[in-house]
């Protein structure tokens, strides 16, 4: 199976309320599609979104990117070459991390087509069914109250809570959705860089203090602040997890030896692609730390890809927040991983079992 082309379309979906954190608002996803023509007729799929704030990646970088640099090195290369494949990708450009995760999708999308096997089964084997939690955006607090009700009421038992805005009203927020929901749903924190260190220990102490129980706090503090991470992580009891932080498996290596962190949040955007989450996991599994698995604002193309490593690797994957799809007003896949609010499933169709992709609009 040799690839013979590599075409772009753009695919937009509206969400169904905006999505807020400390670092951006946003009302629709529009997110690159990457589709990976072969000689046999297989065609892989790949996604890219245009996280700025936090990959440095836009649309026309990550379309320039496989344009120019990606693809010419891909084109005539063998699907069952996959090291070699995903090695090319990799080392052909620096950074680009999204680029290069929409192309390692659709590549192990082909490898496993190839063998005719779900992906997961490809990448080890596991139960096919995970279950995600629902963010619930950073707004007014009764707006948060009422979308934490509403999320715990369509089945989300729990809720990733994005806070990191005024220190102040975030304690009263989170305290306030802590009493409304508690029992019923389990309550994670993403501040999204938002907090300084000292406010993130305040606000942590304080909310520890009145007896609000969190599963965990989500990069408390700015992405390249790794000393503040660990002062963090040294003086509260709510688990710390590194996102923004963490992009490669060398950064996880010097995280961990640093104990900075307590979990891990593995996504595919920033790792750029399935190759290094998967060293990322296996470095974690080494070191017997947890790592959640984690998406941008993506439709159910990418997250499906990121379903498949999280079944795969779900010894050390023990956390998910695979939301993404649930967070769209329709989904724009005909596919095999379904999508249905908390609950994922996979069924067994070759690769990642997308047919087509609703209104994907081709790039000349
Ligand atoms: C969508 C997911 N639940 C999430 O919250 N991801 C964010 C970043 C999303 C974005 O801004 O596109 C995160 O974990 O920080
Ligand atoms: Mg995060």
């Amino acid at each position: 199976m040799k690839i013979t082309d590599i075409r772009l379309g753009m695919v937009k979906v509206p969400l169904k309320t905006p999505f807020k954190t400390a670092l951006r608002t946003v009302n629709e996803i529009e997110d690159v599609i990457v589709m990976i023509e072969t000689d046999t007729g297989h065609i892989g799929y790949g996604e890219a979104p245009a996280t700025a704030v936090i990959t440095g990646d836009i649309h026309g970088s990550i379309i320039e990117a496989i344009r120019t640099v990606i693809k010419p090195k891909l084109i005539g290369l063998d699907i069952s070459d996959l090291n070699h494949v995903t090695r090319t990708i990799q080392n052909c450009i620096m950074k680009n991390y999204s680029a290069k995760a929409a192309v390692e999708i659709a590549v192990y999308d082909l490898f496993a087509q190839l063998y005719k096997a779900p992906l997961y089964k490809m990448l080890g084997g596991g139960v096919p069914k995970l279950t995600t939690d629902l963010t619930i955006s950073v707004d007014y607090i009764d707006k948060m109250v009422a979308d934490s009700l509403d999320a715990v009421d369509r089945g989300f038992e729990t809720l990733k809570v994005k806070v990191g805005k005024d220190i102040g009203v975030d304690i009263e927020r989170v305290k306030a959705i802590y009493a409304a929901v508690e029992g019923r749903a389990l309550i994670r924190l993403d501040a999204n860089q938002g907090w300084t260190a000292k406010e993130a220990v305040y606000a942590l102490h304080k909310l520890e203090d009145a007896g609000v129980r969190l599963e965990l706090v989500e990069q408390p503090v700015k992405a390249l602040d790794i000393d503040g991470l660990k002062y963090v992580t040294d003086r509260v009891h709510t688990p710390v997890m590194a996102d923004e932080t963490t992009f490669s498996p060398r950064e996880v290596i010097d995280l961990i030896k640093m104990r900075a962190a307590d979990i891990i949040n593995i996504k595919l955007m920033k790792t750029g692609g399935i190759s290094n989450a998967i060293k990322i996991a296996d470095i974690c599994s080494f070191y017997d730390m947890q790592c959640m698995i984690g998406c941008m604002l993506e439709t159910s193309v990418s997250v499906s890809a990121a379903v498949h490593l999280a079944v795969a690797k779900s010894d050390v994957i023990t956390k998910v927040d695979l939301d993404g799809p649930s967070l769209c007003a329709f989904d724009p896949v005909v596919g095999s991983v379904n999508f249905d609010g908390a609950d994922i499933s996979i069924n067994d169709a070759p690769g990642l079992g997308i047919q087509s992709i609703k209104g994907l609009v081709m790039l000349p």
